[in-house]
């Protein structure tokens, strides 16, 4: 195919650059314990520095794939499909999302919510950034909101974004990887004393799976 035919099929969320896709358990949020089949598209602009997939920004060191072929490793694997990057929503995820759907499949997105939401999705997990806040009407459409604790302003962040998200959203605190140690007894006191929140994990990281 020549490139100027991906690049248009890419943009018409027919092919989507295709990071990695592995068969875990999700770690994070509502879902964690949950067998799942993660997709990972790359690109992302959002650029938070303590991004635990850095690898996954610069979308054209991931080839572009076909989403039927998406569409055939995951109907192998899982019932429950977890659509992750990078940013998801750098790209139309209606013909995607449109052919997992087909197959009678969950799917799930884990994003920024940096960019419109696009697609059909069973389970929403947004994830806001400071440096590039969500758009459009994703706080209505949210079914968890998971915001990322590295310091104790994001206690404040994490308030913010909960007033404007819709009333039946769960909330989670999940603390920055790398500051585990310090920002977990910090979470942990401001549940015990704000309980709309709760705490999540990357319980992922703990077990030693993708
Ligand atoms: C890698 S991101 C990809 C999806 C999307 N770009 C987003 O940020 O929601 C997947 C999830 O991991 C979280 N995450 C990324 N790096 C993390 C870290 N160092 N510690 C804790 N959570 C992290 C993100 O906030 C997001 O909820
Ligand atoms: N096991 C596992 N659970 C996860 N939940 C969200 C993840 C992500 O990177 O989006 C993730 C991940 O990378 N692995
Ligand atoms: S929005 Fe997600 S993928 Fe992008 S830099 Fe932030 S955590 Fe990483
Ligand atoms: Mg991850």
């Amino acid at each position: 195919m020549v490139l100027q035919d991906v690049m248009h099929l890419v943009d018409k969320g027919k092919m989507l650059p295709l990071m990695e896709e592995f068969y875990t358990i999700q770690g994070e949020g509502f879902h964690k314990g949950t067998a799942a089949y993660f997709v990972r598209i790359g690109g992302c602009d959002v650029g938070c520095h303590w991004c635990d997939v850095k690898e996954s920004w610069n979308a054209e060191t991931h080839p572009p794939t076909e989403i039927e072929q998406i569409v055939v490793n995951a109907t192998k694997s899982s019932d429950t499909i977890v659509i992750t990057g990078g940013e998801p929503l750098t790209w139309d995820m209606g013909p995607l999302t449109k052919a997992l759907k087909n197959q009678d499949l969950n799917i799930h997105i884990e994003t920024s919510g940096a960019y419109p939401l696009t697609g059909i999705w069973d389970w929403i997990c947004l994830s806001p950034k400071k440096n590039k806040l969500p758009v459009g009407d994703i706080y209505d459409k949210a079914h968890e909101l998971k915001v990322i604790v590295y310091n104790k302003h994001d206690l404040i962040f994490a308030e913010e974004q909960a007033s404007k998200i819709n009333d039946s959203c769960i909330l989670y605190l999940q603390p920055e990887w790398s500051v585990r140690e310090k920002v977990t007894p910090l979470i942990v006191d401001y549940v015990m004393q704000h309980p709309k929140w709760k705490v999540s994990l990357q319980t992922h990281k703990y077990l030693n799976i993708p």
